[in-house]
Parts: C-alpha cells; sequence; structure tokens
C-alpha cells in the first residue's frame, strides 16, 4: 500500500522504515530538513536497538523515502500522523500545535485513491477529545482512525513490527469505518495473520487506553518507589518486596523497578496532559491520584541528590561526581525528562563538578548541555570521584568491576540509583554501598 507517515521522531521514522520493510510503499515527511537528510542517507538521528538496518534495508528496498515536500503525500492511501505532542511550557497540558500544523499540511493533498476516501491515522499520544475535533477539521477530505502507539524506546523496531495489540479508534458512521478500519487492516495484515488481537472503539476509547495505559505504568513505578521510601525508613529491602509480591500473578513482577523513577518523552508528559485535560472536563478529581504518582516520581530524584551531598559530607562545590548514565534507560540516546540527566543538573547546580557518561547518550548531551562535563569513558569519569552514581541501567554499568573502579576514585561511594549492583561485591571491595530502599 502507498503510505505517507508525518513527523518523523522516535515514532515516525520507525514507523515508516517498519512498514516499509513490511512491502509498503512509505514516504516520510518531516519538518527538519537535518533529520530528512540523516534519514534519507541511512542514518539513524537516534540510537534505537535494529533500527539502522531496517532503515538501510527499506532505503534499499526503494520503497523509503524521506522529505520534508509534504505534497510527496499525494498519491497515499494512508497519511500516519506521528508528529510530537510535548508538554506546554508552564502547563500540564499537551501542545497540540504540531498535530494541527499536520492536518493543516495534509489538507490540501488529500484525495480519494481508486473511489475510496483517504485515510488520515493518529498515532500521536493526544488528550482525549483531539480525535473528534481533528475528524471535524478534516471534513469530507478523508476519514480518520485514532491508532494510538505503544512502543517503548529500546524496542521500537520489535513493538512496531509485533506490537502486544492494535488499537482503533473509528468515526461513528459506519461505512466509513468499515472503509478506514479495511484499509488499516492492510497496513498491518502481516500482524493481523500472527493473530495480533486487534480493538475496534470510538475515538475517545481508543485516546483514552493509550494515556490509562501509561498512567497505570507510571503508578507501577511510584507505587514501587513509595515502598522503597517505607523501606527507607524501616531497613527493609524494595527489590526482595518487589520480588516477593511480584510472584503474585495479579500483580507481576514487570515495571516494579524501584529506583531514581521514571522520565523519558512519554510517561512524566502523559500523566499531566491526562490530568490536565481531567481539569479542562471537569472530572479533575478522577485522576488527583496522578498528582501524587508524580511528586512521588520527582521526589526520589531529589532523594539521590540528597544522598549525594550527605556522601559529600554537605561540602558540594568543586568536588567531582561521576554520574554512569544520562539517557532516560537504557539502549537509548533519549535524554527527554531524564532522571539521570536532572540529578546531574541538581548537582551541577549545587557547584559540584559533574562528569557525566552515557554509552549512547554522550553526543546529544555535549550538543543540549555543554555546561555538563561530559566524558567519553567511566574511567574519565570517576577518576578522582568523591562519589559514583549509578542513574541509568546500561549493561556496562551494572557490569562494572567494584575493584577497577575503585582504583580511580579518591572515595569508594557508589549510589545505585536503579537497584541493580550487588552490594555484597561492592561492599568487599570497600565502598560504601548506597541503594535505594535497598539496605
Ligand atoms: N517516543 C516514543 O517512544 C513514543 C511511543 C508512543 C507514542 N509516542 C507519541 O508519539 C508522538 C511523537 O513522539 P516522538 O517521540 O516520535 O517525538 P519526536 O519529537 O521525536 O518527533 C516528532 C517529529 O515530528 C516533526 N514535526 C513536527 N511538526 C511537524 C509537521 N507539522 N510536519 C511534519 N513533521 C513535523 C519534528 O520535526 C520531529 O522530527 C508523541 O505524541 C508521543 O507522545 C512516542
Ligand atoms: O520498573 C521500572 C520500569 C521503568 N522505569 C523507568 O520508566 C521510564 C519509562 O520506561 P519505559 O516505559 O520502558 O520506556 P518508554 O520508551 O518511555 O515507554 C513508555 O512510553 C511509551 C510512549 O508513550 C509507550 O508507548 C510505552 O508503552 C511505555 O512503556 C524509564 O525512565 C525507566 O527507567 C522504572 O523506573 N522502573
Amino acid at each position: 500500500m502507498n503510505i505517507s507517515v508525518i513527523g518523523c521522531g522516535y515514532l515516525g521514522a520507525v514507523h515508516a522504515a517498519c512498514m516499509a520493510d513490511l512491502g509498503h510503499d512509505v514516504v516520510g515527511v518531516d519538518v527538519d530538513p537535518g533529520r530528512v537528510a540523516q534519514l534519507a542517507a541511512g542514518e539513524p538521528p537516534f540510537h534505537e536497538p535494529g533500527f539502522a538496518e531496517v532503515l538501510r534495508r527499506a532505503l534499499d528496498s526503494g520503497r523509503l523515502s524521506f522529505t520534508t515536500d509534504v505534497s510527496r503525500v499525494a498519491g497515499a492511501e494512508i497519511h500516519f500522523v506521528a508528529v510530537g505532542t510535548p508538554q506546554q511550557q508552564g502547563s500540564y497540558a499537551a501542545d497540540l500545535t504540531y498535530v494541527d500544523d499536520a492536518v493543516t499540511s495534509l489538507l490540501p493533498h488529500l484525495a480519494p485513491i481508486d473511489g475510496r476516501p483517504a485515510v488520515v491515522v493518529g498515532k500521536s499520544t493526544v488528550p482525549v477529545g483531539t480525535a473528534e475535533r481533528l475528524a471535524e477539521r478534516l471534513g469530507d477530505a478523508a476519514v480518520l482512525v485514532w491508532n494510538p502507539e505503544f512502543l517503548r524506546e529500546g524496542f521500537a523496531v520489535q513493538d512496531t513490527v509485533a506490537p502486544d495489540r492494535l488499537v482503533y479508534g473509528l468515526p461513528v458512521d459506519e461505512t466509513a469505518a468499515a472503509a478506514a478500519r479495511d484499509a488499516l487492516d492492510g497496513v498491518y495484515a502481516s500482524m493481523l495473520e500472527r493473530g495480533t488481537p486487534r480493538l475496534t472503539a470510538d475515538y475517545a476509547s481508543a485516546e483514552l487506553v493509550k494515556v490509562a495505559a501509561n498512567s497505570f505504568l507510571a503508578t507501577k513505578i511510584s507505587f514501587i518507589n513509595a515502598m522503597a521510601e517505607m523501606c527507607e525508613f524501616t531497613g527493609a529491602d524494595v527489590t526482595f518486596l518487589a520480588e516477593a509480591i511480584g510472584h503474585d500473578d495479579r500483580i507481576g513482577k514487570k515495571f516494579l523497578r524501584a529506583g531514581v523513577g521514571f522520565g523519558g518523552g512519554c510517561l512524566p508528559k502523559d500523566i499531566r496532559a491526562f490530568m490536565a485535560r481531567a481539569g479542562e472536563l471537569g472530572a479533575a478529581q478522577s485522576l488527583t491520584f496522578l498528582r501524587e504518582v508524580d511528586s512521588i516520581n520527582l521526589r526520589r530524584r531529589q532523594h539521590v541528590v540528597n544522598l549525594t551531598v550527605h556522601a559529600l559530607q554537605g561540602r558540594v562545590p568543586g568536588k567531582p561526581v561521576a554520574v554512569l548514565g544520562a539517557a532516560f534507560k537504557p539502549h537509548s540516546d533519549d535524554v527527554r525528562d531524564s532522571p539521570a540527566l536532572d540529578v546531574a543538573s541538581r548537582l551541577a547546580g549545587l557547584g559540584a563538578d559533574v562528569r557525566i557518561v552515557d554509552p549512547a547518550a554522550g553526543p546529544v548531551l555535549r550538543r543540549l548541555r555543554p555546561d555538563l562535563g561530559v566524558v567519553d569513558t567511566v574511567e574519565e569519569a570517576v577518576a578522582g570521584a568523591h562519589a559514583v552514581l549509578l542513574l541509568t541501567e546500561w549493561p556496562e554499568f551494572v557490569g562494572l568491576d567494584p575493584a577497577v573502579v575503585g582504583t580511580g576514585v579518591a572515595a569508594r561511594t557508589v549510589i545505585d540509583g536503579r537497584n541493580v549492583l550487588d552490594p555484597a561485591s561492592w561492599r568487599a571491595a570497600g565502598w560504601t554501598y548506597v541503594g535505594l530502599g535497598r539496605p
């Protein structure tokens, strides 16, 4: 099928390449000429395992191209909207400017193909009610489907081609809904043939599935981080607690890793936008718990700062501190709302001589935060450090030998912000080990 993808960031670029790899003809459109040039040259503009290979294969097949010229979407049967919906400056609400701009730019190029209406598919994460408003804006020019995306960074390719489920939010008009559903089924045929569950609903339900899922995940993390706080008060071990409660199938083991908390371009801004939307709808009370989820999460960052200040005996200015990790999670170079970067920034703000190292996010960090001391190796980061903070659980950090790391430091204190190191072996090597809710 002929497809266009508007917005080629983490979501759109991976979606475009994967759809072409599945055999569709895809044009990816982005307003950022640098990004388009990189993608067209087969260079991933971000770190995402497996993406470079899919991108290269899709480009070589001749089925994938990238452009800044939105008129090139004419001829596509299906147009995916995958632009950003970041948090507005000074408010919790989502900024829908990019989504509205994308629709505005598409409108002149939408036309029926072989008598079938054009189909616009919203993939961006939006406040409930957005799809209905956009459908009105599209009028007769296209049928709108809301098809939220659930991919995780670090697993984006795998999650795109083998999702847990597909959700379609369809228009009320049954004929339009059937046409749009069939068109989207054509795009996802290989997944549907493998038995991927496909759930259809109205627009509002489909939009809510996405933010409900992210709210649940964020709540799970803040729940275990609240338990970590309780463990800190009682001397109990949150990693044991998580394992023990996780044996109950109703609770499950996933998303119960206590530490410095959640970050990234999704969970933090999505729960805030959800709260903002609830307020607009007069339903703020239904989501007050998310306020607590957010504040537990942010508290963990300050807690790590406090632990570090304590380790430095309150004498922070000028003290070298090694920060291992900058990305919001391993296997990504995304530093959007990253807890690691936030902690590093707060410590730098207190005057610490922060040296931060990340296997993937170094170049991004040098561009975005030239004020921070970004280094290339763990050795450089820990040289002369009075405290070592592990804040992103990259395998190369988890596997560090405490004896080797210890040779470079000024003081052997490690703060394990992800509870991934083995306290016994670090202590045996002469380190003061500080976990988060873990003695
Ligand atoms: N990143 C993820 O893992 C993920 C997963 C699921 C859903 N989402 C949602 O998907 C959306 C996109 O997220 P992202 O992380 O890919 O964002 P991003 O910021 O990485 O990418 C957005 C891209 O859209 C481009 N853009 C902006 N306005 C445009 C326009 N009018 N026309 C064409 N291109 C335009 C930008 O230049 C940028 O390249 C968000 O709503 C996000 O919440 C993201
Ligand atoms: O037990 C856990 C699990 C995760 N995290 C943190 O939570 C954040 C988010 O992790 P994850 O959800 O794996 O990454 P994302 O790529 O942001 O994916 C989330 O956000 C996407 C965008 O909406 C959704 O599509 C995904 O389904 C949803 O998992 C990261 O900072 C993790 O370090 C924890 O602290 N403890």
